[in-house]
């Protein structure tokens, strides 16, 4: 592997938990932007956007990512990330961006059972299923837009990591 591969889709599509297997598997090295903005920060993200507000958050992530980049491992983003035309563009031209796609009762499910509100602060104050239908409905085209590869993420972890295996031709066991 000689470029990052960044994992995007919105929150509870599997970016994080996908990302830590592909890595083991592919003997890669692993970073997720949430947790290392967060790391850096010394604050949650519900902290920091209760402290200074979304935009001040965006503009962390942005760094952080520009950051995270330089190696070439698996980097899992956080779901907003593709809201940023520059974030877009950036993952496109500095490595291979894939979109990890699941439909809304999916990522509903999983969100409920792992809400994990330190970092997943709400985003439009509308319960979670209403709040999950709403921010896909407006960020799918921007998803697609951002990606080299759609991928099913609503199948077993270890599914989806073969399927990112098999669709970038990767050399890692299986
Ligand atoms: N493919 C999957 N199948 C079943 N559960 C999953 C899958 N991917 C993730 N999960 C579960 O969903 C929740 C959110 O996963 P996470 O990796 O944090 O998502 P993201 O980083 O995209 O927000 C976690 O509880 C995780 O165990
Ligand atoms: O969808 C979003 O705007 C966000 C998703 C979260 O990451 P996950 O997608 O890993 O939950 C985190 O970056 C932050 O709460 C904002
Ligand atoms: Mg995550």
């Amino acid at each position: 592997m000689t470029q990052p591969i960044f994992l995007i889709g919105p929150r509870g599509c599997g970016k994080t938990t996908v990302g830590l297997e592909l890595a083991r598997l592919c003997q890669s090295d692993f970073v997720d932007t949430d947790h290392w903005l967060q790391t850096h920060a010394g604050q949650s993200i519900a902290e920091i956007v209760e402290q200074e507000g979304w935009e001040s958050f965006r503009a962390r992530e942005t760094a952080t990512l520009e950051a995270v980049a330089a190696g070439a491992g698996i980097i899992a983003t956080g779901g907003g990330i593709i809201l940023s035309a520059y974030n877009r563009q950036f993952m496109r031209e500095k490595g291979i961006v894939i979109y990890l796609c699941a439909p809304v009762p999916v990522l509903v499910e999983r969100l409920e059972a792992s809400p994990e509100e330190g970092q997943r602060p709400t985003l439009t104050g509308k319960p979670i299923s209403e709040e999950v239908s709403a921010v896909l409905a407006e960020r799918d085209a921007l998803y697609r837009e951002a990606a080299h590869h759609v991928v099913d993420a609503s199948l077993p972890p270890a599914k989806v990591v073969q399927n990112i295996v098999t669709a970038l031709h990767l050399a890692c066991a299986s």
